[in-house]
């Protein structure tokens, strides 16, 4: 896959498939789109291209407020994301004010006649141009707009998915995004107490922008020089010991090297319980046992 940024101008010039959307975290409805791109790709000879936007196009529209900068996927997560549904050319666009004023046919002009488009694929909500022009009406290329991809609670969308996560329901986010939520960062010293206790743990900090699931534990893979283990992770503030930050722990099963300062990547499977300020760390130690046996057995 290439990645390219709009404004440089090197498109390619092979005839295209373009997909358009902004696509946090490439849901299961982001999915169906991806996999008709890939077929129509197949049958007309062409490549399948996705026009996209480095960050929330919401910061135009919405009141700021923190949780607009972030993302369902780090930024290396998202490009193997679109690389493994099939995208040969990533094109980034910034979504600016101005880019929201472009009204259909400025976006068809500026945007979609600069690649060899054969076909355009959205999903049945897109929203196409400031005058919200109707995609299926533009003359000289096929579109196809995808029907809602569903479950019993409706819509699969990036939204439910953000909800889940703050909800601590990461199995939920999980099976709406179709792979395990995921947030990678640096293994960093915390206050040396773990190991203290029998439960040693690697602090993760993310550089990420990324959602961090509700305060709480968790069943976890954690992924550490290519090598994939078991662990149960902590989200919280250390209640117990009075700690002022939030810091997501990792007690890694079966594992007595020292990591510091390596990149890790944490899966989160399952919510096991919320976070509880013990009497002492006696109670404590007991507790995490028992939480050990629930991440073994998952
Ligand atoms: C699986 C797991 C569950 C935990 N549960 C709690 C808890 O319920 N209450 C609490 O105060 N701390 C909890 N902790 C956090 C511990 O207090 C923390 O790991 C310990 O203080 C070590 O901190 P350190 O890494 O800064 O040395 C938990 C940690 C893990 C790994
Ligand atoms: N469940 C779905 N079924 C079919 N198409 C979808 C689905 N969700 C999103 N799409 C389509 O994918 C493209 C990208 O959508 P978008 O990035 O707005 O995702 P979203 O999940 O709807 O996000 P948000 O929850 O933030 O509104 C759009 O063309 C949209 O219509």
């Amino acid at each position: 896959m290439k990645v390219i940024n709009f404004k440089d101008g090197q498109f390619d010039t092979a005839k295209t498939i373009l997909v358009l959307g902004y696509f946090d975290g490439l849901h299961k409805g982001h999915q169906a789109l991806f996999d008709k791109a890939r077929e129509l790709a197949k049958a007309k000879n062409a490549t399948v291209s996705v026009l996209t936007f480095p960050e929330n196009p919401s910061i135009v529209f919405d009141k700021f407020h923190e949780n607009l900068l972030k993302h369902l996927t780090s930024y290396d997560k998202r490009l193997a994301l679109f690389e493994a549904n099939g995208v040969d050319f990533l094109y980034l666009t910034e979504f600016t004010s101005h880019f929201a004023k472009l009204t259909s046919h400025d976006f068809v002009r500026d945007y979609v006649k600069k690649l060899q488009v054969e076909a355009i694929v959205v999903g049945f909500d897109y929203n196409f141009g400031s005058d919200h022009g109707d995609i299926s009406k533009l003359s000289g290329y096929d579109t196809y707009q995808i029907a809602q991809v569903s479950d019993e609670s409706g819509k699969i969308s990036s939204t439910r998915i953000r909800k889940a996560l703050l909800d601590g329901d990461v199995s939920l986010a999980s099976q709406l995004l179709g792979y395990d939520y995921e947030v990678a960062g640096l293994v960093v010293h915390g206050e040396a107490r773990g190991r203290t206790i029998g439960y040693p743990t690697a602090n993760i900090e993310t550089k990420n922008y990324q959602y961090m699931p509700a305060i709480g534990v968790y069943v976890v893979d954690i992924e550490v020089a290519d090598t994939r283990y078991r662990g149960m992770a902590s989200i919280g503030y250390n209640d117990t010991f009075g700690g002022e930050n939030k810091t997501l722990e990792v007690n890694i099963f079966d594992f007595h090297d020292e990591i510091y300062g390596e990149m890790a990547t944490v899966y989160f499977l399952k919510f096991i319980r919320g976070m509880v300020k013990f009497d002492g760390v006696e109670a404590l130690i007991d507790q995490m046992a028992d939480d050990e046996r629930v991440a073994r057995d998952y």
